[in-house]
């Protein structure tokens, strides 16, 4: 009896000895011999419970308390039982982005809950050759439409739309969803909200051939709400929620799910309706936009609705998830950072006075800025490309995937591992931008004055093949609405903005603030 006792507790405490060591090695395995060091890993979420820990707000900074502690500017990390690799270094950040092998995107769940169907699509989202086939056909076919390069269809758009949005803020709200967002008796506008309409209208026509009048608009400002939502709800890496997808079952809402399925197929809902009112009037003869094109390729190619696969192709859900990736960042990405923008302004009364003498002096007041005045507004460019770097708008990038085996700074990096390149971190590296958190336009102007492109170091937008599809877009977007609102107005807020109040979701945003329009 006694030795059956013995032997019961000899088998016990060998179960826990083997069950001990098996957690130990578990929590301290690393993928490589020399992959990164960085915090352990905990059964089902990895290491994002100490990332949580030191700053669930922001996981960014979490990242960078990281590479303080353990001393290393790359940090090796698990992502539910995914291995990660955050890079908090301005060369290797560049390296990565130059590196083809490091070209892949993680299949992360946040992104397939866009889809009807839960499959990877798109271009944002995707690799291999879905990403390169779909990728180049966008960008060359919406180029045709005048994205990303001058063109006076795209500029006149935009001028159009800072027209209603001059008359929107001095005269006050003409049309019910306007009331939400200007308050006629105090002259503030709502942002980023305000803007929602601005850029996703310009690439309306591009994407239908039609552009909204203001009366009209009330959907693009519902649309707007949705993006806005969902570039908020994410998170720097992709959530748990993309890690443990089988979350959302138990906790739909805790998880986001819920929430993020929902203005996803809300936002889709609506670009499915633009993309079937350009199928009712299609004519093969007549191409008038890109959903013309893409229909086009789906006649030539069968018309699949969805194969169900992840493989390349022209499909109608490639279609609506694609166009979501341009017209997502045109509805919410480009009003968020122009709110940021707008603040630092406020707190820079000084830097205003200047902006504004030069447009004085190169524009006058009779006429708007214009593209073609760039060249002789160098302090407003520089405005712009400050607010860029200093409130870094996606301050983790989209994470990157290593495609093979392979090294990086030293350390081996297995192939799957998700690389997060630091952008917000490499953009206030103190060796490469001096005072690295002061306001500092005159930091990217020569000693001559003008813009020195040398100088901006800053990485807002990647680099390399997976650079922002819409970088110029956006850049030409935000210089002529900076500059036309300092032309046009004074601008304040009642309480002083709080860089520390800033909210990191899958893109940084400023909390809903109002602020004053005062025509000058
Ligand atoms: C201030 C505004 C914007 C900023 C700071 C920004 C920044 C970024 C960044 C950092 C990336 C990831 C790059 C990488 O993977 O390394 C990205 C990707 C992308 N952006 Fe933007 N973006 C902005 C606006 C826009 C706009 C307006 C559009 C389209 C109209 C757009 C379309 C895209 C697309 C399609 C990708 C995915 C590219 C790919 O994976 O191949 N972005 N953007």
């Amino acid at each position: 009896m006694s030795l059956s006792m013995s032997l019961t507790d000899l088998m016990l405490t060998a179960t826990v000895m083997l069950l001990v060591a098996y957690v130990i090695r578990y929590v301290r395995y690393r993928p490589s011999e020399r992959f990164p060091p960085g915090p352990p890993r905990l059964p089902l979420l990895g290491s994002y419970p100490f990332l949580l820990a030191f700053n669930y707000r922001h996981l960014h900074r979490a990242a960078a308390k990281l590479s303080e502690l353990y001393q290393s500017k790359l940090i090796g990390l698990y992502l539910g039982s995914v291995p990660a690799v955050v890079v908090n270094d301005y060369e290797t950040v560049r390296e990565v982005l130059r590196r083809s092998e490091f070209d892949g995107r993680p299949d992360l769940f946040l992104a397939r809950l866009r889809d009807e169907r839960f499959a990877r699509r798109g271009i944002f989202f995707t690799d291999g050759d879905s990403w390169r086939g779909q990728r180049k056909f966008f960008l060359k076919t919406l180029h045709d439409y005048g994205f990303g390069k001058r063109n006076d269809t795209v500029e006149e758009d935009l001028r159009g739309g800072l027209t209603d949005l001059i008359d929107l803020l001095r005269e006050g709200p003409k049309h019910e969803h306007e009331k939400a967002v200007v308050d006629k008796r105090t002259g503030s506008a709502l942002c980023p909200q305000v803007f929602f309409a601005l850029f996703s209208n310009v690439l309306l026509r591009m994407l239908t051939a039609t552009r909204l009048e203001r009366e009209d608009q009330a959907v693009l400002f519902e649309v707007g709400k949705h993006s806005l939502a969902f570039h908020r709800q994410g998170d720097d890496y992709g959530l748990a929620l993309s890690f443990v997808p089988w979350i959302r079952h138990i906790l739909p809402e805790f998880s986001r799910y819920r929430l993020l399925r929902e203005v996803n197929q809300k936002a889709n809902g609506v670009i499915r309706a633009l993309a079937e009112n350009c199928e009712k009037t299609y004519d093969e003869n007549n191409i008038r936009c890109f959903i013309d094109a893409y229909i086009r390729e789906l006649h030539r190619g069968g018309s699949k609705i969805s194969s169900g696969t992840d493989s390349f192709g022209f499909e109608y859900d490639q279609l609506i998830i694609g166009c979501a990736d341009f017209l997502v960042p045109a509805f919410s990405a480009i009003p968020a950072k122009l709110g940021l923008i707008l603040q630092r302004l406020v707190a820079h009364p000084d830097v205003v006075v200047k902006m504004y003498d030069e447009l004085e002096q190169h524009v006058g007041t009779s006429r708007l800025p214009l593209l073609d005045d760039r060249a002789n507004l160098p302090y407003c460019e520089a405005v712009v490309r400050e607010g860029l770097r200093i409130d870094t708008l996606v301050p983790s990038g989209i994470p990157h995937v290593a495609t093979v085996d392979t090294e990086l700074a030293g350390f081996q990096i297995p192939e799957g591992t998700l690389i997060i390149n630091g952008l917000d971190y490499i953009n206030h590296q103190g060796d490469v931008f001096p005072e690295p958190n002061r306001f500092r336009p005159e930091r990217f102007l020569g000693d001559d004055g003008k813009l020195s492109l040398e100088l901006d170091k800053s990485i807002p937008f990647g680099a390399g093949r997976r650079v922002c599809a819409g970088e110029n877009f956006a850049r030409n977007a935000l210089f002529l609405t900076v500059a036309t609102l300092v032309q046009q107005f004074t601008i304040s807020m009642e309480e002083s903005p709080d860089p520390k109040q800033h909210l990191t979701g899958v893109i940084r945003t400023a909390p809903d603030f109002w602020i004053k329009f005062s025509a000058r």
